[in-house]
């Protein structure tokens, strides 16, 4: 099937492609709130390159059918778009394959959805085969019902301007039939890229995995990078992570704590999108914590955290644990709300992801957090078990080490239950989680 997208369009003009956005207010519905979703369109637009020229809002008691708004309103848009040369209207509501087609008809222009619009940048920003086989399906399953539309809209792309229609049902079937049988073949890849995943992931079970969660934009990478002292930085972009990427806090830690930036969550996130990145975020649902990254110098910061409790709830990690992280305090110039934060969610901490002291804070709120769970014990192994030997080395906090009557070396232990479970045959004492050693989970060698 032939494509183009958005930023095919940007690419092949000289200047930014530019667009005008269209809200609508419904009777009982906030203007701010509009004001505030419309903002966000802009961002998404200014990731994908293409330039905002103007806004037209409408207040509606109704949404029409063939249209959402009034013809009159239609014929506004379409005098403002002409006036700025825009080449797209974007709408902050869902559309129907229709009304893209009539609307299209009577303004002359292209014109998509807010869908259409995160489609797009997932597309432009997967980088690894399971990210972009993900968004590929999504993709097509959005297209599938507008291919009438999507195809005179793609034809006129393809040839310069020249709007051409009707390329006939036969063809539109064909298209179709395509589609799916395409989407057919990419969820078998997909199952298998999800197979192999799995199988890294039963690897690392026995190591202790947190999930970094949160709003688009919130900081999720950069907070990534300052808890590993990593390079990957984070870009002011929508969605610029797509991909999961995992990485020990500390590899000297024992029991080794996996850390993974993944994708961001955003307000209407398309549901073909959240059900083909489902598994991407079988890292998340799977993980013994998450944290969930607040960018808390954004007035509507409880929106945020409100629609990513939604999505995580939706993917199935509703019941994972969650450590609230509110980050970007240094763009706050109110002092009292780290105050107001810590009460109103208990346990949550407030930073900045590039202040190092609170970082640190951070991370050894994640250790105390996994020490709790830790059980100690101690076992004892003879040095030709070489395997034993290294799931203690590997896996366990020691504590301390002797030798027995029987040559046999002894380690005094704090591990999780998984390793425990391995370590079974070899343990010679089970202390009560009591009375334990409180120690750092870092070895005693580490020193920031
Ligand atoms: N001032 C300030 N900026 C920050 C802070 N943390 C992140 N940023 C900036 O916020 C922007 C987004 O950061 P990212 O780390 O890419 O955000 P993300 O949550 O990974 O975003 P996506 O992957 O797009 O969902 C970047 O420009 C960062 O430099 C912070 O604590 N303070
Ligand atoms: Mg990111």
């Amino acid at each position: 099937m032939e494509e183009s997208t958005i930023q095919e369009v940007v690419s092949s003009q000289s200047e930014p492609a530019g667009a005008i956005l269209v809200g609508i207010l419904l009777s009982g519905e906030s203007f701010e709130k509009l004001k505030e979703d419309l903002d966000e369109l802009e961002s998404l637009l200014d990731t994908l390159g293409v330039r905002v020229h103007g806004r037209i809002v409408q207040k509606r008691h109704r949404l029409t059918a063939k249209t959402l708004l009034g013809t009159g309103k239609v014929d506004e848009i379409k005098e403002l778009a002409e006036s700025y040369n825009a080449d797209w209207v974007v709408f902050d509501r869902a559309l129907s394959p229709p009304q893209v087609r009539n609307l299209e008809e009577m303004t002359c222009k292209s014109v998509m959805d807010r869908t259409g619009v995160i489609l797009e940048i997932f597309s432009k920003h997967a980088r690894t085969n399971q990210a972009k086989t993900q968004v590929e399906i999504a993709r097509l399953e959005y297209l599938l019902p507008r291919l009438t539309g999507a195809w005179t809209h793609f034809q006129r792309q393809a040839g310069g301007g020249v709007r051409s229609r009707g390329m006939g049902e036969k063809q539109i079937e064909i298209d179709r039939r395509r589609a799916r049988e395409r989407i057919a073949k990419l969820q078998k890849q997909l199952d298998q890229i999800r197979k192999e995943k799995q199988t890294q992931r039963k690897a690392r079970s026995q190591e202790l995995k947190v999930a970094i969660v949160g709003y688009t934009n919130s900081g999720k990478t950069t907070l990534m990078k300052s808890l590993t002292r990593a390079t990957v930085a984070g870009k002011n972009e929508l969605f610029a992570t797509l991909d999961t990427n995992i990485k020990a806090i500390d590899p000297r830690t024992r029991p080794k704590i996996l850390l993974s930036d993944t994708v961001g969550f955003i307000r209407n996130l398309p549901h073909s999108l959240v059900e083909s990145f489902k598994s991407t975020l079988d890292e998340v649902r799977e993980a013994d914590l998450l944290l969930h990254v607040v960018d808390v110098s954004y007035h509507s910061y409880e929106d945020h955290i409100r629609i990513t409790r939604q999505v995580l709830e939706e993917i199935g990690a509703g019941d994972v644990p969650q450590l609230m992280v509110f980050n970007k305090s240094d763009l706050l110039d109110d002092p009292i709300l780290p105050r107001v934060l810590k009460a109103a969610y208990p346990g949550s901490q407030t930073l900045s992801a590039n202040s190092p002291e609170e970082v640190n804070q951070l991370r050894d709120h994640i250790y105390g957090f996994f020490r709790k769970n830790l059980v100690s014990y101690s076992v004892a192994i003879d040095i030709s078990e070489q395997t034993a030997l290294s799931k203690v080395y590997n896996n366990c906090l020691i504590l301390k080490t002797d030798y027995d009557e029987t040559g046999k070396m002894v380690f005094y232990v704090q591990s999780t239950r998984a390793t425990m479970a391995k370590l079974r045959k070899y343990i010679v004492e089970l202390e009560d989680d009591e009375s334990s050693e409180e120690k750092s989970m870092e070895p005693d060698y580490v020193t920031d």
